[in-house]
């Protein structure tokens, strides 16, 4: 953690209906630069409406959201991406015949204003080329970035999917549930590769295991029925009433 003391992400009153129903209700949420900070509560609670407020895949009904103090409410997600947030692309997005190295090509490719001209400059291929193996290298994935995607276990593609994320850049990166359908090794190996690439970001990142978040977050946010229950840093958390009672109670004694 190296918290500057700004704010990263900040909404105020965040709302979100759908048909009648507030998924996300009133929300006041500060996460810190620099932090770690997860999202968690039991399920239906909002956390993948607030993620997707966050990154303008939904628009609020009422309230704004600030990103270092701009306002992108209502911004669409590469108005939101060029801000510096990037979020996790899921399994589903990527091409089951393309390589780890073509995905990651092309999520590079994707950030240049020439596209597909870009690479005909070989210098500049040069270039990109060894960023591409150092983004591979940071998630593991360099003795596999031949392989078509398809091959690939599970914990693989879900490494390739945060070399997508880290490709971007993003001075805030947000992580829907990196570990899921993980297991304990993969879980473990993941933790321990968010952490070396949280370094020097803001990480805002949903999951449902409580040995990840308590492994991870330099705070919490435990939202219930659309609304924050509680907040703080994760032993706080896990310790207070009326989080035992809504949800890690019955996660940790499942
Ligand atoms: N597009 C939509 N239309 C109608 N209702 C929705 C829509 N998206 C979400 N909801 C409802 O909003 C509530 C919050 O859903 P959300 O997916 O944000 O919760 P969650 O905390 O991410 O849950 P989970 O842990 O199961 O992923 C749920 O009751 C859900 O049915």
């Amino acid at each position: 953690m190296t918290t500057s003391g700004r704010v990263a992400l900040r909404t105020q009153a965040l709302t979100k209906v759908f048909r009648g129903f507030h998924a996300v209700d009133s929300v006041n949420l500060e996460v810190r630069e620099g932090n770690v900070h997860a999202l968690v509560g039991p399920n239906g609670a909002g956390k993948t409406t607030l993620f997707n407020l966050l990154t303008g895949f939904v628009s609020p009904t009422s309230g704004t959201i600030t990103v270092f103090d701009e306002d992108v409410t209502g911004q669409q997600p590469e108005q939101v991406a060029r801000r510096g947030v990037a979020r996790s692309f899921q399994i589903t997005s990527l091409f089951e015949t393309l390589t780890s190295r073509e995905h990651v090509e092309l999520a590079l490719q994707g950030l240049t204003r020439q596209g597909f001209r870009f690479w005909r400059s070989e210098k500049l291929l040069d270039r990109h080329r060894a960023r591409v193996d150092e983004l591979l290298a940071q998630v593991g994935l360099v003795p596999l970035a031949e392989k078509p995607v398809g091959l690939l276990a599970y914990g693989q593609k879900r490494a390739l999917e945060l070399a997508l994320v880290l490709a971007l850049d993003p001075r805030v990166m947000l992580l829907d549930e990196p570990t899921a359908g993980m297991g304990t090794e993969d879980v473990d190996r993941t933790i321990e590769l968010v952490r070396r690439i949280a370094a020097g970001r803001t990480v805002v990142f949903v999951d449902h295991n409580m040995h990840v978040v308590g492994s991870l977050a330099d705070r919490v946010t435990v939202l219930q029925q659309g609304r924050i229950l509680a907040e703080g840093a994760y032993d706080e958390v896990r310790n207070d009433e009326r989080v035992i009672t809504a949800y890690l109670g019955e996660a940790e004694h499942a």
